[in-house]
């Protein structure tokens, strides 16, 4: 029997759950207002502050850290990789606390798993998996228009995953035989090409790529982006918070709580109606590329993420919109925690061997 520790930081969202082997045995969801993280100079000082949580988490179970015996947190900005699990190490620290390759919570997975395992003196075994730069897109899906750079796969990777390995098994098939689009809809939103097991093509959910999102731009036109840049009224950090931070959403309506968005809508606020119908509209626009891009073979569009417990944004802006292209499934939520679990113990069963990072190829 193993006690395992899940640590899954989100943009707008701590997410914790501890497990008896698969048998989840404590969860606690922390929610995170902007003007709670914007206090924070960077992403890895909100590490002492998400700590905290777990060490309250954990009381909250009566669980101390000495009687766990495997820590896994959620994948983050790594250099590209394959799927899998992988053990924290030197390497992947030193990438994540430079954001090396970019800045986004879930760099905190490993940070936090690895910080929990040295204070606990008995060197607890500390992983991640499916971390949101895994790369399956396919070689014609990276062409962003021009050779000075590529399009990137970053994306809820362990999430999509796991929701449409569970809809396959609804099914009575393998996620490797089926075609889904998948949508997760999260601080980020990310809508995924699956093809047989593979994530054929994706936007990427962290910058300027795709639908707008509760905090984030998405694909902005390039000319006015370009204007913005050359006004000298913003500077280079203004310019990437309103992509990602304080873009979409957030910008549009002033929150990025679609609870709040949606209680402002009760209250009668057109415009913030408005904008909420729009960002459907954009994911509903993605969704029909990711169906092309599989040459309309869709088995079925699975939907996720947070704002999939919104039936008032799903049913009239989303899944009457969509069903012209193949059956809806909703996962709302998603199973991130569970998934991260699984990973963990067949590592530690044996079952699988956990992958080493390489910080260069
Ligand atoms: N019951 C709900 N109804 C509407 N929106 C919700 C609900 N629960 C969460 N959300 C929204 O989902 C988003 C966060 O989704 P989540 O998948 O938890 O994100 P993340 O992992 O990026 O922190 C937020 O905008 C939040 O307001
Ligand atoms: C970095 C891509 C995944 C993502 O956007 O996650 P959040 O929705 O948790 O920000």
């Amino acid at each position: 029997m193993s006690v395992v520790l899940v640590i899954n930081p989100g943009s707008t969202s701590t997410k914790l759950a501890l497990f008896r082997d698969s048998e989840m045995i404590g969860e606690h969801t922390i929610r995170h207002s902007p003007d709670e993280l914007s206090k924070f100079p960077s992403l890895y000082e909100q590490r002492e502050f998400r700590k905290a949580l777990i060490v309250r988490f954990l009381e909250s179970v009566k669980h101390p850290l000495s009687e766990i015996d495997a820590i896994i947190g959620r994948g983050g900005m790594l250099r590209p990789l394959e799927g899998g699990t992988y053990a924290v190490n030197e390497e992947m620290i030193e990438d994540l606390r430079l954001a090396k390759y970019g800045e986004h919570a879930s760099n905190l997975g490993a940070i936090l798993a690895n910080e929990l395992s040295l204070e606990s003196g008995k060197g607890i075994p500390a992983y991640i998996a499916d971390p949101v730069v895994v790369d399956e897109m396919e070689p014609v899906a990276k062409f962003s228009g021009h050779p000075d750079y590529t399009r990137r796969s970053i994306f809820h990777a362990l999430n999509q995953k796991a929701v449409a390995r569970e809809v396959a098994s609804r099914y009575g098939k393998k996620y490797e035989e089926m075609n889904f689009v998948v949508v997760h809809m999260g601080g980020g939103i990310s809508i995924g090409a699956h093809r047989r097991g593979r994530v054929v093509d994706v936007n990427n959910a962290l910058n300027g790529d795709g639908p707008f999102s509760p905090e984030r731009a998405g694909t902005l036109p390039l000319t006015g982006l370009i204007k913005l840049c050359f006004s000298n009224e913003y500077t280079k950090d203004e310019i990437r918070k309103l992509i990602k931070g304080k873009g979409g959403l957030m910008a549009y309506t002033g929150t990025s709580d679609c609870q709040k968005v949606q209680q402002a809508i009760l209250d009668g606020d057109r415009e913030s109606e408005l904008a909420y119908k729009a960002m459907a509209y954009q994911i509903v626009k993605w969704v029909g590329r990711m169906a092309a891009a599989l040459s309309g073979e869709v088995d079925a569009i699975i939907i996720t993420g947070g704002i999939a417990y919104d039936s008032r944004f799903m049913v009239p802006w989303l899944t009457e919109k969509l069903s012209f292209i193949a059956p809806i499934n909703v996962v709302p939520g998603g199973n991130e925690e569970l998934s991260l679990a699984v990973a963990c113990l067949r590592v530690l069963e044996g079952s699988e061997k956990a992958k080493q990072y390489r910080g260069k190829s």
